[in-house]
């Protein structure tokens, strides 16, 4: 199989985690015979240092062209003076909402060798395995007005949604939780706001047309201490833009690291955007040590999403948890007994794993 893939490997540890993940996809196209073709684009902060823009024309068309779009992350110090809509984090809200990626999937499950690698209790992890459904172009992220506003000595987010927007992030809730354990949990902060009241109302309302999956309504501050007290009583969770972003990075604790989770941003039609959970780690960009998990992982859920390769995805997930039984990890799980390796190394691992390992021959410009 032929495939288009645009890789923007954004800023800090994304360039480092994007090499892992490309690596990973030529040799599973060698050993499956598929032609894998990347393309580099610009995003973020290196988009601004060389374009002077975020998120670059010519990266909007590239994706929109692609059969997949691998992103590894953005932002950084260097930016951070820059107003607001000039930013690296502008460049990823922006390709979301051009690409119409309304849908982020963040599934949550420990690797069996991790069990012991989360701060929490492993009786509480083992057997826990969530998706967070996120609303991810709208809401407070992108509702105006966004400004200050200075003749008040006031400033002003907005958060909006239409009706639309809500229906079809709740129908794809309930669609996933069909396919799973059959439960939905929605979350939002129904005491307090006008738009979680009408999410509550859509919810219920849509929750008739799908009598098989069971749902619940929980307040956001709530459901952030019950994921990490009793994380088993949830499959799927639904929440709005801010919310899931929140709740994602708080459940990671589960996977024993932020840098374990990948993520998928999709439309209805199958074409999607992967890119891990985490951001740029400025803290330890340029170090070699990053996880390279997240993306890697990311890239497999490419393959199953966009392009069907299941055998393909099964294949870099079975050598990834081989690899952790093995006793491999990065310098963020903290484990004991095992050996430390860094981004290079753990991505040789996982490559010497897959069922077979020669090297790529397929097309690529930066990556050959
Ligand atoms: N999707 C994206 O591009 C995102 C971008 N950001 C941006 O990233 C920059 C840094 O934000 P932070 O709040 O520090 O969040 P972050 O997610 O970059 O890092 C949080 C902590 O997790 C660690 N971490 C994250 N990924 C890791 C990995 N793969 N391996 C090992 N350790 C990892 C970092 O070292 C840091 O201690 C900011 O400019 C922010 O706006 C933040 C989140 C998502
Ligand atoms: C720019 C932010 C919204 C990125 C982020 O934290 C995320 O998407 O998880
Ligand atoms: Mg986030």
């Amino acid at each position: 199989m032929n495939k288009q893939i645009v890789v923007l490997p954004g800023d800090g540890i994304g360039k480092e985690i994007m090499k892992s993940a490309v690596r990973v996809l030529q040799a599973i196209a060698e050993n499956f015979n598929h032609q894998f073709t990347f393309s580099e684009q610009l995003i973020g902060g290196a988009a601004i240092d060389q374009d002077q823009s975020p998120l670059p024309q010519a990266t909007i068309q590239a994706c929109k062209k692609a059969d997949a779009v691998l992103l590894g992350a953005v932002g950084g110090e260097k930016w951070d003076s820059l107003p607001g809509d000039q930013r690296p984090e502008k460049g990823l809200l922006g390709i979301r909402k051009e690409l119409g990626l309304f849908a982020n999937l963040r599934p949550i499950k420990a690797f069996s060798p991790l069990l012991h690698a989360s701060p929490l209790k492993e009786e509480l992890v083992n057997g826990s395995d969530i998706l967070i459904i996120r609303e991810l172009t709208g809401g407070l992220y992108f509702g105006e007005p966004k400004k200050r506003i200075p003749e008040e000595n006031a400033v002003v987010d907005t958060l909006y949604y239409t009706q639309e927007e809500i229906e079809r992030i709740i129908d794809k809730a309930f669609q996933t939780a069909k396919t799973r354990r059959k439960h939905v949990t929605s979350v939002d902060k129904a005491n307090v706001l006008e738009s979680s009241r009408m999410w509550r109302e859509i919810v219920e309302e849509k929750s008739k047309a799908y009598p098989d999956v069971t749902v619940n309504h929980l307040l956001v501050d709530a459901a952030a201490m019950k994921l990490i007290t009793n994380p088993k009583q949830f499959d799927v969770i639904v929440t709005e833009n801010m919310f899931g972003d929140i709740l994602s990075d708080e459940a990671s604790v589960l996977t024993g690291s932020l840098g374990m989770l990948p993520s998928a941003s999709v439309r209805t039609d199958g074409v999607g955007l992967y890119e891990p959970v985490h951001g740029s780690a400025p803290d330890i960009a340029g170090k070699g040590i990053a996880n390279p998990l997240g993306m890697i992982l990311s890239a497999s859920s490419m393959l199953r999403q966009s392009f069907g390769m299941e055998q393909e995805a099964d294949e870099i997930e079975n050598a990834i948890q081989t690899t952790l039984e093995q006793g491999y990890h990065t310098p963020d799980l903290m484990i004991k007994n095992g050996t430390v390796v860094g981004t290079e190394e753990m991505t040789d691992l996982v490559i010497g794993n897959l069922a077979t390992n020669e090297a790529s021959k397929c097309i690529c410009n930066s990556y050959a």
